[in-house]
């Protein structure tokens, strides 16, 4: 505490006004003390302003000079030293504030409580100074008594020879002006006694009472007019006569070095509290990073709750649908679905139990073999068809009706159904639910009504090969065909159609097949398993069931030996986040989900056995179009040295084009990369580029999976 080097009032210990500096202090008190005239001016203010100025002056110099400061001798008897009601109040209040304003530093803490103690209601403030009067008679009187024991004349005597008679601030000092400050002291203590007795003494009392300034102290405005006879002189400084500051005392400078010593430990215990703190922080900080994480994994784990739940759901349905009419022995009990866990369990035990039910265990195995669990995009049964809305995926699974030519075209061209397979299923089965209930007045009259409506379904969306190639064949086939009626005719129109259905999920089983054969056969890693990358959705939703590219992965996930699926987004319109990672999560394969631009930093760490995508359409040559991205694959693949297979039925071959650069690549709306769901996201005015597919040069492609084997995409047996 540097205020330590001037006393501010008479004997006791105060503290410095907060805003004020301790020189300011003391300069203002002498003026009332000393001078009690009520015409103290702003002249006067500026003058004694300026004194202090100068006053401080030596102050520094001294200081400058003082040098290494000599061991106190320490008067282990001398009375306590009273303390004044600021400290008190500080005190009382620092552990308080220093928990309300974590992190503070002593200082903080401090400036907080002094503006507290500037602001403290009178009667608080008067506790603290009734207290300090209280200490202050105590420890006046301690020290008289103190005064005159033997231990005081022995102190007196040591610090004498060690020639630190008393303390003074500015350093050495003339024996002759402390003898002179010693006598004044003296004198100010018996005028002070006498004034205490006298009628202008209590008649200040009583004024200063009045006012609520019982005692004066550094923080309260005092009563210049407090009394008509002035208080007795104060003692000056020692060593400078004629300097009217008030002396400093023995027991003032012991007081402050024990502030000093106190303080000094308070900034210690502050350290060491904010380096707890600091560590604390850091602990937060931690521990909020594992919540968010946390939080994000239970979510993850809820939605993945959410889809074995929905998994679980459509399993009992479908077993209650097909043990329909399975009653189990003896109890003659049918599946119901409150009751088909247990019907499953009752039905177990009664086969594995005894060798009686021969044949309902045929029919069982029979059963089960129909049962199929997966993802239906495309439901058709007896000229009725729905599709599942792949525009509400992965929100919500709902289906919509298709019956006609223009509901499968506005399905195929917003994209509710997408993947060349599943394009030209949905768009030949659309025509199909439409002629069966359409009235032809004759065969020739439906020949041309299909080839107008074939014509209108491949405008749909150009780039997928295989709803164009259906059409041809059906052109051809509708033309070929000898009926005479039109019932007939639109039977047979049936069968094809129909077969196309069932020969597309087919094609893809074999796919899946000779795709995990060939995987496994080359590139089958020591650890037993494969990680595949793959692109776009190429799987049930994109066909009539199973996949292309993701019939690989089932058929490897099947065989056990799947690792990992890495799907790719698939910007901008996301059919690997929404449809490939829906589907992997259904058929419950271990898949991580990344952003297109992921892929490189992917395959540099060595995460990817092969990537696998799906085709548009594959030329002649090999090039193969697919889903915007597939190129950066593909060169990516061949810089890691890493196999790029496309897989694809050979309805998405077209022997017609020599090459890659005569695919048509479809343009898709500028909103698909500048709003998310409706909204903006990308700055208003800028033009976009948005093509759906890109060319794969055949150079780049290791295979091409069929459902007729491996080919490489330079020797296709077209
Ligand atoms: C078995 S689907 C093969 C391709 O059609 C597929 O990879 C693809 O690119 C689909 O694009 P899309 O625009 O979603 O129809």
């Amino acid at each position: 505490m540097e205020s330590a080097n001037i006393v501010p009032k008479e004997e006791s210990v105060e503290a410095e006004a907060p805003g004020e500096t301790a020189a300011e202090n003391v300069q203002v008190k002498q003026e009332v003390t000393s001078s009690p005239s009520p015409t103290n001016t702003k002249g006067t203010c500026h003058r004694l302003h300026a004194e202090v100025k100068e006053r401080k002056k030596p102050v520094a110099a001294a200081k400058a000079k003082k040098g290494k400061k000599k061991k106190q001798i320490r008067d282990m008897n001398a009375p306590k030293q009273a303390l004044s009601g600021y400290f008190r109040f500080l005190n009382d209040n620092r552990d308080r504030v220093r928990t309300q304003n974590q992190g503070a530093s002593f200082s903080d803490i401090t400036r907080i409580l002094a503006g507290e103690w500037t602001h403290l209601p009178a009667p608080e403030k008067q506790k603290y100074l009734d207290a300090a009067e209280a200490d202050k008679e105590r420890y006046q009187k301690e020290m008289e008594e103190y005064k005159r024991s033997e231990a005081y004349k022995v102190m007196m005597k040591k610090k004498k020879k060690q020639g630190v008679k008393s303390k003074h601030p500015f350093g050495q000092v003339n024996e002759k002006y402390l003898d002179a400050a010693e006598a004044d002291k003296e004198r100010y203590q018996k005028e002070m006694e006498e004034y205490k007795r006298s009628e202008a003494y209590k008649v200040m009392m009583k004024k200063k009472k009045k006012q609520g300034v019982k005692s004066k102290h550094p923080f309260g405005q005092v009563n210049e007019d407090a009394g008509s006879e002035p208080p007795p002189k104060k003692t000056g400084v020692i060593g400078f006569p004629g300097f009217d500051i008030p002396i400093f005392t023995e027991e003032f400078l012991d007081h402050n070095k024990a502030q000093e010593t106190e303080l000094r430990k308070l900034r210690r215990v502050v350290a060491e509290y904010e380096e707890q703190n600091a560590i604390l922080q850091r602990h937060i900080e931690q521990l909020t990073g594992a919540i968010e994480q946390l939080e994000s994994e239970v979510n993850e784990k809820k939605q993945n709750a959410t889809q074995v739940q929905q998994y679980l759901s459509s399993l009992r349905t479908n077993l209650v649908s097909a043990f329909g009419s399975i009653r189990l022995p003896g109890s003659n009990e049918l599946p119901m679905m409150d009751s088909i866990d247990g019907y499953m369990i009752r039905l177990q035990n009664l086969l594995s139990s005894s060798q009686q039910h021969q044949d309902l265990a045929k029919e069982v195995r029979n059963i089960i073999s129909t049962i199929d669990m997966t993802l239906e995009a495309i439901k058709y049964k007896d000229g009725k068809l729905e599709i599942l809305n792949q525009l509400a995926l992965p929100e919500k699974s709902e289906y919509i009706s298709i019956q006609s030519v223009e509901d499968a075209w506005d399905a195929i061209h917003s994209m509710k159904v997408r993947g060349a397979p599943a394009i030209a299923i949905v768009g030949c089965l659309g025509l199909l639910v439409e002629v069966l209930q359409k009235d032809f007045t004759s065969i020739d009259e439906a020949i041309k009504w299909v080839k107008e409506s074939l014509d209108h379904l491949v405008a749909a969306r150009p780039t997928a090969v295989n709803m164009s190639k259906a059409a041809s064949h059906l052109r051809t086939a509708v033309q070929q065909w000898e009926f005479k009626s039109v019932q007939n005719w639109k039977a047979r129109l049936q069968m094809e159609i129909e077969g196309m259905l069932e020969k597309d999920l087919d094609d893809n089983k074999q796919i899946g097949e000779h795709g995990a054969d060939e995987i496994l056969e080359n590139f089958l890693p020591s650890e037993g398993k494969v990680s595949i990358l793959t692109h776009c959705n190429t799987g049930s939703l994109a066909t009539s069931g199973y996949g292309t590219a993701l019939g690989v992965i089932r058929s490897l996930f099947s065989r056990g030996k799947i690792d990992r699926v890495y799907c790719t987004e698939t910007r901008p319109y996301n059919q690997g986040a929404r449809l490939t990672a829906y589907e992997l999560v259904h058929d419950g394969i271990p898949a991580s989900l990344i952003c297109d631009s992921m892929a490189g930093a992917l395959l540099a760490q060595g995460k990817v056995t092969a990537i696998i995508t799906g085709a548009d359409r594959v030329t002649a040559n090999g090039d193969t179009a697919n889903k915007i991205g597939t190129y950066q694959l593909a060169v990516l693949a061949r810089h890691h040295n890493i196999p790029f297979y496309i897989a694809a039925p050979f309805t998405s071959i077209d022997a017609t084009i020599p090459d890659g650069s005569h695919i048509p690549i479809e343009q898709r709306p500028a909103a698909e990369l500048t709003h998310i769901k409706g909204s903006r996201i990308a700055a208003p005015g800028i033009e976009v580029w948005n093509p759906a597919f890109d060319v794969t040069p055949a150079d780049l492609i290791t295979g091409i999976i069929t459902e007729q084997g491996v080919f490489s995409p330079h020797s296709l047996p077209l």
